[in-house]
């Protein structure tokens, strides 16, 4: 039995992030909450023949506390997305007050959940959610994840692109580490499970690289006004939310980038902030999952000189951030 919950659920993300849920057979009750639209949504999806469940919540009535009890999975795609010219830091005056909510809602229902965010800025939402668990004295680092898996399908399919044979995108593996925002976000394509052809370097790799990291930025353009990625965003968050279920399940071997608090694998984080240089709290990293979340932060490994400076160029800006995050939640008052 696995009870899942959409914090968000109305929203261009949430709507199909929660059709994806509905069809994985694996979840058997779907919560969804958001501050409107919830009960037509969830009577929607409740039509589709699958096992889940499906119910809608709002705030009136203890909408959040009903939507979280006994939740295993809480994904967060509560927030305001990006207008053309916005970065994701300009969303932080108004998305860390939802997700400080919400999390402070998890805290105090479902503390043993896993948590999933996608609201944006992610590298300073992940610490938000983190802060407000030590709060409440029931933080656990190995449970917390920001969800960067967007970045790690973008560069997939612009690496099968390249190759010339997109039916090969979902096989293509690219490490994406580092942060979720411009030059945090730093693509390993050396260590792409499909290498790019000979001759691919230079100015054609920089313009790669470049795409990855603002791949976001191409389809706010795109929406003109009308948001930001949302389908891609789906697919992805589902694919990342599945990987925790399988891994919940008892499933071995499973490993996924995602921006968790090093001391997830305190081991493995001291050794990975050795290779990163610097004494970073939080850091997206493939992580090895289990059923109780992170089992094993993973190195870096083998990288360019390229590469190397990309995660140094990464962490001015992981570091405010994440400490923009933190300064956050320590001064307010929830
Ligand atoms: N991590 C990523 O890779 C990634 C990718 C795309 C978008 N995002 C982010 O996801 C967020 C959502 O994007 P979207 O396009 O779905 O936006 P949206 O505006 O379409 O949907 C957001 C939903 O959140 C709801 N909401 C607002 N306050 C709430 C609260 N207190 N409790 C519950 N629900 C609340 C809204 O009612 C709305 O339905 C944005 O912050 C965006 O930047 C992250
Ligand atoms: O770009 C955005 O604002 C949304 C998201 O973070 C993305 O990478 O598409």
């Amino acid at each position: 039995m696995v009870k899942a919950v959409v914090l968000g659920a109305a929203g261009g993300i949430g709507q199909p992030l929660s059709l994806l849920l509905k069809c994985n057979p694996l979840i058997t009750e779907l919560s969804l909450y958001d501050i409107v639209n919830t009960p037509g949504v969830a009577a929607d999806l409740s039509h589709i023949a699958t096992p889940a469940k499906v119910a809608g919540f709002l705030p009136p009535d203890e909408g959040l506390t009903k939507a979280l009890a006994g939740a295993q999975l809480v994904i967060i795609p509560a927030g305001v997305p990006r207008k053309p010219g916005m970065s994701r830091d300009d969303l932080f005056k108004i998305n860390a007050g939802i997700v400080e909510g919400l999390a402070t809602g998890i805290a105090t229902t479902a503390p043993k959940a896993f948590v999933l965010v996608i609201s944006n800025p992610v590298n300073s939402t992940v610490p938000i959610v983190a802060e407000v668990f030590k709060k409440h004295n029931v933080f656990d680092p190995k449970r917390i994840f920001g969800v960067t898996t967007l970045d790690v399908v973008r560069a997939s399919t612009f690496v099968a692109d390249i190759i010339g044979d997109l039916s090969k995108a979902p096989d293509v593996v690219v490490p994406v580490v580092g942060g979720h925002s411009g030059v945090t976000i730093v693509p390993l394509l050396s260590q792409s499970s499909h290498p790019l052809p000979s001759g691919f370097s230079g100015e054609k790799l920089d313009a790669l690289v470049n795409r990855i990291q603002f791949g976001g930025d191409e389809v706010v353009k795109a929406k003109d006004g009308a948001g930001s990625a949302t389908l891609s965003m789906a697919y992805a968050g589902a694919e990342f939310a599945i990987k925790v279920i399988n891994a919940m399940k008892g499933q071995k071997g499973i490993i996924a980038p995602s921006f968790v608090h090093l001391t997830a694998d305190p081991a493995g984080g001291e050794a990975l902030k050795k290779e990163i240089g610097a004494d970073l709290e939080y850091f997206s990293a493939p992580v090895e999952l289990g059923p109780d979340g992170v089992i094993k932060i993973n190195p870096l490994g083998n990288i360019t000189d390229a590469e190397k400076k990309l995660v140094e160029a990464a962490v001015p800006d992981l570091t405010k951030n994440i400490q923009t995050g933190i300064a956050f939640t320590k001064k307010s008052n929830l």
